[in-house]
């Protein structure tokens, strides 16, 4: 007869705790680029948070969390996009659009910006990178990007509600090409891309059907 032995901790648990922590380093992050205390002040909190990282880096992995296809989808908790373990992450919750394609309703933040009062676009072109790859796994393939190109039609304010959408518009062979935008809730497109996705050869059969 054989016994299991109860896991040393549960790995979920740890992953929802690691998610909590993640959004904390956002507010944190956020409260940095909109401090207003005084120098002592901020001196103060820098060497409490240096205590803090020593703290997080007493047990340290070599990799983010990894990403994993389950029977609910993909998840990539340490995804620099969608990673809810991930600080640098929004993150973004994408959807299936009704309409066809992918979707998120999005907020950049301040720690986003680019020009004054503006989201960076390098960050609008990340964003939209990652919800066009995510539109062609909505077409049931899996690619990662080969070229992106970006119109920036209108300034992307932070801190108010923005629409993300994605869809494929042609595939032929391990290629497939999308076209995503940022639009205003009223449907204002702010930034248009289009982009080809090429599937590695490793993953012509990831997607499941
Ligand atoms: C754990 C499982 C993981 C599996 C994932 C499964 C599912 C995912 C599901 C959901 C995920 C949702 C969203 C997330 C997805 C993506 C978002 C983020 C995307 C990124 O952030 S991703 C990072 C930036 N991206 C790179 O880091 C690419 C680096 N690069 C390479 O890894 C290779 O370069 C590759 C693979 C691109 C091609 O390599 P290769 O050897 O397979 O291709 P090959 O050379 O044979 O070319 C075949 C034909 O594509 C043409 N072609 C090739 N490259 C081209 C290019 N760049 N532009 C135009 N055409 C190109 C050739 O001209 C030829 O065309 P032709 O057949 O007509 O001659």
């Amino acid at each position: 007869m054989t016994m299991d032995l109860a896991p040393e901790y549960d790995e979920e648990a740890r992953l929802s705790a690691q998610a909590v922590l993640a959004q904390q380093v956002r507010e944190l992050m956020d409260a940095v680029v909109l401090t207003d205390v005084p120098e002592d002040e901020m001196t103060a909190v820098t060497a409490e948070l240096v205590a803090l990282t020593e703290r997080l880096k007493a047990a340290r992995r070599d990799r983010p969390p990894v990403p994993e296809l389950t029977r609910n989808g993909f998840r990539h908790l340490g995804n620099a996009v969608t990673g809810a373990c991930n600080p640098h992450a929004l993150p973004l919750v994408i959807e299936r659009d009704p309409e066809g394609g992918s979707r998120a309703d999005l907020e950049f933040r301040p720690t986003h910006e680019g020009p004054p009062d503006s989201v960076h676009g390098g960050v609008s072109a990340m964003i939209l990178d990652h919800l066009l790859g995510d539109a062609v796994a909505a077409a049931g393939r899996a690619g990662m990007t080969g070229t992106l190109s970006i119109r920036y039609r209108r300034r992307v304010p932070y801190g108010q509600p923005v629409v993300g959408r994605a869809a494929a518009t042609r595939a032929e062979g391990r290629k497939t090409w999308v076209d995503g935008t940022i639009s205003l809730p009223d449907g204002t497109v702010l930034v248009e891309a289009t982009g080809l996705f090429i599937t590695p050869t490793p993953w012509v059969n990831a997607i499941p059907e």
